[in-house]
């Protein structure tokens, strides 16, 4: 049921990515995806995305880049100016009714009565949906705050609720019913730490079961504990997706020499074959070498130093953050606070 009050490698190109992948391993394929809105607004502007079965999707990008659109494309929510999407191998939104049963999706919030139980809403919930069979309510329900964890809750008003147990509501309201994908449209915008927390380890324990989910978010530091794959927009544009470990190892990591010798310490890693060897001796900056590691290993390129008679006074290997990495591709970084 959808939920709505009215979400490589290298620098992979992401046409690229969408064409290796196939169209059976992926729960989410999008081709040429473009909204344009009416006085001339592209949201979403020529979007090829592969969205691995299995996987946790971190669809990232700043405020207004054109999430949300694409969110509600793929659940047919919104009709595309052209391009289209497979979601769990069906056309959208020709396949809608089809699919729509085994994707729980929470784009905005539900509206939940405070004054009613967490179960109580749940239950007039499910009552909305069509495909319910009214005669098996209880048990959706109750497996559905079991598996959010708002079992014990379940009696309790919703007014009486922390932010975290809302968001958990409003997530078991997408799961009544088995589901082989979660949309989730910035599940933890407005939470507090507590309730993010809550969220983010509810979506790992969904993940776990085989579900694949695809989350909005506008926050690296969240896609990069949840998620095992990104895809990263900006102004409408996807500008790369792939793994989240093949993003970061594309990018290679350097080893740094703290030395007085700098001269000698370039010498000694240009004669062992390491690349973009800089020496740093600047009158007021920092004595250092720094060059790509390569295939070396660095306790030998240290070991060779000083042997060489090179005075270390610091070797440090530094890998990029991935929000390093990210401004590389995209130009410009991302909120990186939870
Ligand atoms: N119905 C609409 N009519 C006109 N423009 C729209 C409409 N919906 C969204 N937009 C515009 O499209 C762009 C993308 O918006 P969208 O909500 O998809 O981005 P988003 O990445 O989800 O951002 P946010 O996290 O702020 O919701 C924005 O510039 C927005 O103003």
């Amino acid at each position: 049921m959808v939920t709505t009050g009215e979400g490589a490698h290298e620098a992979a190109p992401p046409r690229a990515a969408h064409q290796t992948a196939s169209a059976g391993d992926c729960a989410i394929v999008a081709r040429g995806l473009t909204k344009r809105f009416r006085g001339g607004q592209v949201a979403v502007d020529d979007l090829h995305l592969a969205v691995p079965r299995g996987s946790v999707f971190g669809f990232l990008g700043p405020n207004g880049s054109g999430k949300t659109t694409t969110i509600r494309m793929l659940l047919g929510l919104v009709q595309p100016t052209s391009g289209g999407c497979d979601v769990l191998g069906r056309p959208m939104p020709a396949g809608l009714a089809a699919t729509l049963p085994k994707i729980g999706a929470l784009v905005e919030g539900p509206a939940f009565y405070p004054y009613l139980s967490g179960e109580a809403n749940l239950r007039r919930y499910d009552a909305a949906d069509p495909a319910a069979d009214p005669r098996t309510v209880s048990a959706r329900v109750g497996a559905a705050l079991e598996r959010v964890g708002l079992g014990a809750a379940a009696r309790k008003r919703y007014r009486a609720y922390s932010l975290g147990m809302r968001q958990r509501l409003a997530i078991a309201g997408a799961l009544l019913g088995p589901r082989e994908l979660l949309v989730l449209d910035e599940p933890t915008n407005g939470l507090d730490p507590q309730g993010t927390r809550e969220v983010r380890s509810l979506i790992k324990d969904v993940a776990a079961d085989g579900t694949t989910v695809f989350v909005s978010s506008h926050l690296l530091t969240e896609v990069e504990h949840m998620c095992t794959h990104v895809g990263v927009m900006r102004s409408g544009r996807l500008v790369t997706q792939g793994p989240i470990a093949g993003l970061r190892a594309g990018h290679a990591p350097r080893v740094r020499v703290d030395t007085p010798h700098v001269a000698q310490a370039a010498a000694v890693l240009r004669r062992l074959g390491l690349a973009e060897v800089r020496a740093t001796a600047e009158p007021g900056e920092a004595e250092r070498v720094t060059a790509l590691l390569g295939e070396h290993a660095p306790e030998r390129v240290c070991a060779l130093l000083v042997t060489d008679g090179v005075a270390v006074r610091g070797f440090t290997v530094e890998r990029p953050s991935l929000e390093e990495v990210f401004v590389s591709l995209t130009g410009e970084g991302f909120d990186v606070d939870a």
